[in-house]
């Protein structure tokens, strides 16, 4: 996920930034509640664990100078489900592709063992900025505040030399503390960039987003090894449906997808189209807990050939 403007100082995109950022932490540590408070949305996605290296996107933040996506670490928060190397080049491949890792630490427990492996990994895995985030810190007084941020700040010493940390933000999500500094903060190391997730006709583009992340993840599941990277998720469109009762909405959910070949296609659909209303069913699901409304899903696939190879195409599907 570098982008090219790393090797295109001339060009600052006026200003505007767009990156990569991953929130990590041990299981409880208040990853998704941030993750929901700073892209404003209730449901946090949670599809299946892509086993490719693409991500799944938690969360864009627009601002009207910067994007920030924030993706899922596959692993990181789970060291005993996977061994030795596997999760160390899983972990290192995640680390690699973002421009700035936030590392939460709850303000109301003590650094633990937990916290100190996660620590370690961050520190193996090079020299990605790293943003000490100090979360739930409204369960703590001023004191108990003071202390762990010491303690935090010893600890990106002690793992990391020189100063440790980029930076020790406090924050909490729960009653909007500084949820917005934590947002700056991780911005302020993202590279100049156009938007990385265009601004479509829709309204809220992150939802679309996320909607065609779920549809995604619903196609690929099973067929992963038959169809790694060549399917691409357009939300054609989002609108309610009309004549509807007021307390009764439903919203018309219209997307394609885009594979290479006819035969990819097929897979897809698979026979009879019973798999395709498969795949419906289940993002379905998700889509309505993301939107909170009833949905009718329109699925239509098509073959965009070579679409990876091909920059048009690729501007086109939101690449
Ligand atoms: N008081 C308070 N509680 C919080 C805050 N953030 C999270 N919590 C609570 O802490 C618990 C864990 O939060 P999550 O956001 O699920 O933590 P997580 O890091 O995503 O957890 P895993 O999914 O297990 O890795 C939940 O009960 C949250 O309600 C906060 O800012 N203040």
């Amino acid at each position: 996920m570098s982008k090219k403007s790393k090797t295109e100082p001339a060009d600052d995109f006026g200003g505007f930034r767009a990156g990569f950022s991953v929130l990590v932490g041990r299981p409880n540590a208040g990853k998704s509640t941030l993750t929901n408070a700073l892209v404003g949305k209730k449901v946090a996605i949670t599809s299946a664990k892509p086993q490719t290296t693409r991500h799944t996107i938690r969360g864009i933040v627009h601002r009207d100078d910067a994007q920030l996506i924030l993706v899922d670490t596959p692993g990181l928060h789970r060291p005993r489900t996977l061994l030795g190397k596997r999760l160390n080049d899983l972990v290192a491949d995640t680390l690699a592709e973002v421009d700035a890792i936030g590392f939460c630490l709850p303000a109301n427990e003590k650094i633990g063992p937990g916290d100190k492996f996660i620590a370690a990994q961050l520190a193996a895995a090079g020299r990605k900025p790293v943003v000490a985030i100090i979360t739930k810190a409204d369960l703590v007084d001023k004191q108990a505040l003071t202390e762990q941020l010491l303690a935090v700040a010893e600890l990106g010493r002690e793992v990391l030399g020189g100063d440790g940390w980029k930076d020790i933000v406090p924050v909490s999500a729960s009653d909007g503390f500084q949820v917005d500094t934590v947002a700056d903060v991780l911005i302020r190391h993202m590279p100049p960039s156009p938007p990385l997730y265009p601004d479509g006709e829709l309204t809220d583009e992150p939802e679309a987003v996320m909607v065609a992340e779920l549809i995604r993840e619903a196609a690929l599941e099973g067929v992963r090894d038959e169809l790694p990277h060549s399917l691409a998720v357009v939300v054609e469109e989002i609108v309610p449906r009309e004549d509807r009762p007021e307390d009764n909405p439903l919203l018309d959910v219209r997307v394609n997808l885009y594979v290479e070949r006819p035969s990819q296609k097929a897979i897809i659909i698979g026979k009879g189209g019973s798999r395709l209303r498969e795949v419906g069913t289940n993002a379905r699901k998700g889509i309505e807990a993301l939107l909170g409304t009833r949905i009718y899903l329109d699925l239509h696939v098509k073959v965009a050939k070579d679409w990876q190879r091909d920059p048009k195409q690729l501007v086109k599907l939101g690449f």
